[in-house]
């Protein structure tokens, strides 16, 4: 079947959205307006659920205050009006009844000694902490008025200094709920002492989008009004640069890192983390796992300044990793936004029974023919070779699709993720190397092709859809060799408010012996090889494609060779 022409039927991706300024623009289906309308009524978010609320009461008395203001030097004025022109209407917290009912209207749960009272507003942390006000202004040119719940929370604690362990859905803010309160305490740090901040995540891709992020908030951020905040990624080049000496380890105020990198760097004497004040664990019950624990540990050790402050943050904390946590951090509050281990809200889940191997791709083509495969979407699988063979299965159908997994270069994944942000592509297939924290705006559907491994993946997984306060689909294909896998996915989807029938009820509990099945990993069968088309078919598809694309080139060259002939019009 020709999924492309079944595609571009039922729905028109704006194609023409392009780059501007550098930032990728956000791509969402082209509908009519009265659709439109339809799916806002559909999808207005409960206030419970909104992390991106618009609460804000009139604080004149602060006005006044910025107002009247002596010290601030024009340059802050300018500021200080800017961000009057935005906040004019704030939501202060002052007392303990006022966070009390902060907390109730997003299910906030904080626990540990001194907690200090939530931020209502950007705002607020003006008069509660000397904020910067060109930082202050940085977020605001960036559109972030209102802090989301996990924002308000661990911006206060972070600058009273406190350890932390925080646990908030994907898509609600948790990297600002990091960048933010960083920033400013880097720059109060006057001292040159070398690396102050460090940021650890598991992947590249992610460190890419911290670090793209953390730039987009510190321009124009002075180090004592002397010289620019420094900022790194610690790139390949990097670190051979560090290595070589060509570059001073002490340049940087703050790193952005995967494990390997760093500890390969650290061990080769190239990177002193003996000053850094503030460390970061991104994704941290995947840092704490038996992947990078090692690693974990070891920058653990180079971090050596007895007033380190550490923090965790990740859409799931299991227990053992808030075990670890309770061990390594000293006095810790934990903050917990919304069910632990559940899945954001804005997402509708579903599970979809295929039988067997064979019957997964037709699901796809169901979903396409239903109008449900709505562009752009994302497909993961379980291994890079499963992701090959879906991703030429679907190439051959003429779906505009493309594949990241580990055995991709860096270059090549960049380009793909450059071109499923801004909509040349519509389908990204791949494995959890993209399953955490990568943020592209407007996905509409994730697809399991395999049920992923733990619940915590299928958290993740599908949180690539319903980012911020948009709505996302999520759907997940299983087979007969599934029936004890698919089991933990039930109940994140019971524990995240889904609709669950009887019979998804009676499949969600667990025996004992499922359950142990299920943490040795045994409860995933060896899947068998995806393809429906017969080889002969196959074969006969590829010559066309190839004879397709070698025509397209043939084309390219005959029209680049006339218009080098063509004499030009003046
Ligand atoms: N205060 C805010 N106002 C508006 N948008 C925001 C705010 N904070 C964050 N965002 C946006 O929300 C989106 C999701 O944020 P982010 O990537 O930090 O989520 P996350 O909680 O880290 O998710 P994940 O668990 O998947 O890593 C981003 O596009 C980000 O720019």
């Amino acid at each position: 079947m020709d999924i492309f022409r079944v595609l571009t039927r039922g729905a028109n991706v704006n194609k023409k959205a392009t780059k501007k300024n550098g930032v990728s623009v956000d791509y969402s289906m082209v509908k009519n307006e009265q659709t439109m309308d339809k799916s806002r009524e559909e999808h207005t978010i409960n206030r419970e659920l909104d992390f991106f609320r618009n609460k804000r009461i009139i604080n004149k008395v602060e006005k006044e205050k910025l107002e009247n203001s002596k010290d601030a030097d024009e340059d802050e004025k300018k500021v200080v009006t800017e961000t009057e022109l935005n906040f004019d209407e704030t939501l202060k917290i002052t007392t303990k009844e006022e966070a009390l009912a902060l907390r109730k209207s997003y299910k906030g749960n904080i626990t540990g000694s001194d907690v200090p009272l939530p931020i209502g507003s950007f705002e607020d942390l003006i008069s509660r902490f000397s904020f910067d006000k060109r930082l202050l202004r940085n977020l605001l040119e960036n559109h972030f008025t209102e802090p989301t719940p996990v924002q308000s929370e661990c911006i206060p604690l972070a600058l009273h200094t406190r350890d932390m362990l925080a646990c908030a859905p994907t898509g609600s803010g948790k990297t600002l709920a990091f960048l933010i309160p960083l920033l400013q305490q880097v720059i109060e740090q006057k001292e040159e002492i070398g690396l102050k901040g460090l940021i650890i995540s598991p992947t590249k891709e992610l460190a890419d989008q911290i670090f793209l992020e953390c730039t987009k908030l510190a321009n124009r951020l002075y180090l004592d009004k002397k010289r620019p905040l420094q900022i790194a990624l610690l790139s390949k080049s990097l670190s051979s640069k560090l290595k070589n000496k060509v570059i001073s380890d002490k340049k940087y105020d703050i790193i952005i890192s995967t494990p390997l990198r760093l500890i390969d760097v650290v061990k080769n004497e190239a990177l002193d983390l003996s000053t850094v004040k503030h460390l970061i664990f991104d994704e941290a019950d995947k840092l704490f796992d038996k992947t990078f624990v090692e690693q974990t540990d070891d920058i653990l050790n180079s971090c050596s300044d007895p007033s380190l402050r550490k923090a965790m943050f990740s859409a799931t904390i299991p227990s053992n990793v808030e075990e670890i946590a309770q061990t390594i951090m000293m006095d810790p509050i934990r903050v917990i936004i919304g069910h632990k281990e559940a899945a954001n809200a804005n997402i509708e889940q579903k599970l979809i029974f295929c039988g067997n191997e064979e019957g997964k791709l037709i699901a796809i083509k169901q979903l396409v023919q239903q109008g449900e495969f709505r562009p752009p979407v994302i497909i993961f699988l379980e291994s890079i070779t499963r992701a090959k063979a879906l991703y030429h299965e679907l190439m051959y159908d003429n779906l505009n699709v493309d594949v990241i997994h580990a055995e991709r270069t860096p270059i090549q994944r960049n380009k793909i993720i450059e071109k499923f942000k801004t909509g040349e592509l519509w389908c990204l297939i791949t494995t959890d190397v993209l399953a955490r924290g990568i943020d592209f705006k407007g996905v509409n559907l994730v697809i399991n092709y395999d049920v992923p491994r733990t619940a915590q993946a299928y958290v993740h997984r599908i949180g690539r859809t319903g980012r911020g306060n948009r709505s996302g689909k999520a759907v997940t294909f299983y087979t007969k060799e599934d029936s004890i896998a698919v089991k933990p996915i039930v109940n994140v989807m019971k524990q995240s408010g889904a609709e669950v029938s009887a019979w998804m009820e009676k499949i969600a509990k667990i025996s004992k012996k499922e359950k142990q099945l299920i943490k040795n990993g045994q409860a995933h069968k060896e899947r068998k090889q995806i393809s429906t088309v017969p080889k002969i078919e196959k074969q006969k598809k590829k010559r066309k494609f190839e004879m397709i694309e070698a025509s397209k080139k043939r084309k390219l060259m005959e029209n680049s060779e006339t218009s080098k002939i063509e004499p030009t019009e003046e």
